[in-house]
């Protein structure tokens, strides 16, 4: 395994084509793009690195995962009537279907979808509590209690809210966000400015490869049942309008974010995470991509085989 991850962190230091940074973030356009990570975390409680994979990055939607974590565990089924769970084929930060679908996004790894569980999971609350509890669910699971916030990120992203606004208050007008827009906004991008290494983020996602035990803490996170269909979402829908091709390419769950991070999960064998900041049009790591489809080609660890 440590000879794979080597190999692959010196193809990808090769590379020319990186992709382009999200500059619609000021605080993540700064970010080097010759920087690559790999980590994979195994249910034995190995853990192999190669690259940048102690470097702390913004993880951006990948806090989705566990964000929709949390609101199954606080609100069970009743979550779904705050999001639906099919692919949504738009861009990440569409808001086309959101007329027709009467203010109920398509699924919560869009980010009007994130909205709305972020929305339901405060449940009366202030955003600082909510955050305490997202920061409090990924220190546990990651079993790191280093992990916190990058607050540059989140006022940058607060500077720069129109987009994902209009999405909030487009919903609120269908009477779907219970909270004030502004709170419920700053509780999203700090959710989304956490930052982790790869090794940290292989680490929290181990809980997913275990039928939801995490076999480094011995902990039961959530049950297995869960823990499916976490996965299964993730892997239609973890990577927008591009989730088709991350199938075909690699075959796994997965989430990205605009960081640059992708969270993989092989169930039964391991969490990997790779990170790489340049991104294809879609919003998704170029290198992190590139390097997952070189990884389960040597390993043979797509859930569809070799
Ligand atoms: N795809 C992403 O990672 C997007 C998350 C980012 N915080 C946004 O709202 O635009």
């Amino acid at each position: 395994m440590q000879h794979i991850l080597n190999n692959i962190a010196k193809e990808m230091a090769r590379e020319t084509e990186r992709g382009k940074v999200a500059d619609y973030i000021p605080q993540l356009a700064h970010v080097d793009p010759n920087q690559f990570g790999i980590a994979v975390a195994t249910p034995d409680g190995k853990m192999y690195a190669a690259g940048d994979a102690d470097t702390l990055f913004s993880i951006q939607s990948i806090s989705k995962v566990f964000t929709l974590t949390i609101g199954l565990g606080k609100l069970g089924d009743a979550l779904w009537t705050h999001v639906g769970r099919e692919p949504s084929g738009d861009p990440f930060n569409s808001i086309m279907m959101l007329e027709h679908e009467s203010g109920r996004p398509r699924n919560p790894f869009i980010n009007a979808g994130a909205i709305a569980v972020v929305d339901a999971i405060m449940m009366g609350h202030e955003p600082k509590e909510t955050l305490g509890e997202i920061l409090q669910f990924v220190r546990f699971i990651a079993d790191d209690d280093t992990i916190s916030f990058d607050h540059k990120v989140a006022a940058s992203e607060m500077q720069h809210k129109d987009r994902n606004a209009s999405l909030a208050h487009f919903m609120k007008s269908f009477g779907r966000l219970k909270h004030d827009v502004d709170k419920v906004l700053g509780t999203y991008f700090h959710q989304c400015s956490i930052a982790m290494s790869c090794r940290q983020l292989a680490r929290a996602g181990l809980f997913l490869v275990s039928n939801g035990v995490n076999h480094h803490t011995g902990v039961r996170v959530i049950n297995a049942q869960r823990s499916r269909r976490i996965n299964s979402l993730m892997m239609m829908c973890g990577h927008y309008d591009g989730s088709g091709e991350f199938a075909y390419r690699v075959g796994l769950p997965g989430k990205s974010g605009v960081g640059g991070g992708i969270l993989t999960i092989a169930p039964g064998k391991g969490s990997i995470a790779v990170w790489s900041p340049g991104l294809d049009h879609i919003g998704n790591s170029r290198l992190g991509s590139k390097a997952l489809e070189m990884f389960v080609q040597e390993t043979g660890w797509s859930v569809f085989g070799h």
